[in-house]
């Protein structure tokens, strides 16, 4: 039987908007990956508590922003497990799930990818998973401070769509329509979030 291919797409989904969805579908297409696994992520420690949405709300988005697509599934492990969330724990305990035999691939954006050595016990991730790490407009990709042969660079459509900003839109009164999958948008308005 051939390994599992796994991509996982990490992220604080505030809410999951297109450029995440994009990213997830293009680097499953360019790895032959047999599925991704969006995971919310519980207390992002390098974000400020006051700004992040509950986490069953940002759960519910990436389930319905996800439900359409056979390929993709979402995680709760980073929500049900205390403290901060760390990379580190998600890629241990994804690896239990899907088994020694899987391949990881963890899903990245230049932002992202640009502070992964701030993360908890960077030097470790790169034995768990290899990383993928995807250009996004405004950020510039590079691998140069990173092992070589534990990270990918992938360009992906352009997107210029930030979860921080689809929140400024709806504070403002502005639509999210076509930035973020449509029972998004109603799900955001139905639970009156980021007003
Ligand atoms: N438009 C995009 N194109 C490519 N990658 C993206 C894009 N938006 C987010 N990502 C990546 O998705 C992952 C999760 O991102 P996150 O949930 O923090 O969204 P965000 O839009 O960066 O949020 P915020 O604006 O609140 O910081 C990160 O690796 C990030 O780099
Ligand atoms: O492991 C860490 O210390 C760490 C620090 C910051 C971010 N991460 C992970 O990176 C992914 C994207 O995070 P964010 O904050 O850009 O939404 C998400 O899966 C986070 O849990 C991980």
């Amino acid at each position: 039987m051939s390994r599992r291919r796994i991509g996982i797409m990490g992220g604080t989904f505030d809410p999951i908007h297109n450029g995440h969805l994009v990213a997830a579908s293009e680097v499953a297409d360019r790895f032959d990956l047999d599925e991704v696994v969006f995971v919310p992520t519980g207390k992002p420690w390098q974000k400020p508590d006051s700004k992040v949405s509950a986490a069953e709300h940002r759960y519910l988005m990436t389930v319905i922003a996800t439900a359409s697509n056979p390929q993709f599934t979402v995680s709760r492990v980073d929500l049900d497990r205390e403290g901060p969330t760390y990379t580190v724990d998600t890629l241990r305990e994804l690896r239990e799930v899907y088994g020694a035999q899987a391949e990881l691939f963890f899903i990245t954006g230049a932002d992202a990818l640009a502070k992964i050595l701030s993360w908890k016990d960077a030097d470790q991730l790169f034995e768990l998973a290899h990383f993928v790490g995807v250009t996004r407009p405004g950020f510039t990709l590079s691998d140069s401070h990173l092992p070589s042969e534990a990270v990918t660079l992938v360009q992906v459509p352009a997107l210029a769509i930030s979860s921080s900003d689809c929140r400024a839109r709806v504070a403002a009164g502005q639509p999210v329509w076509y930035l973020v999958p449509d029972g998004v948008v109603q799900y955001i308005a139905k639970h009156h979030l980021y007003r």
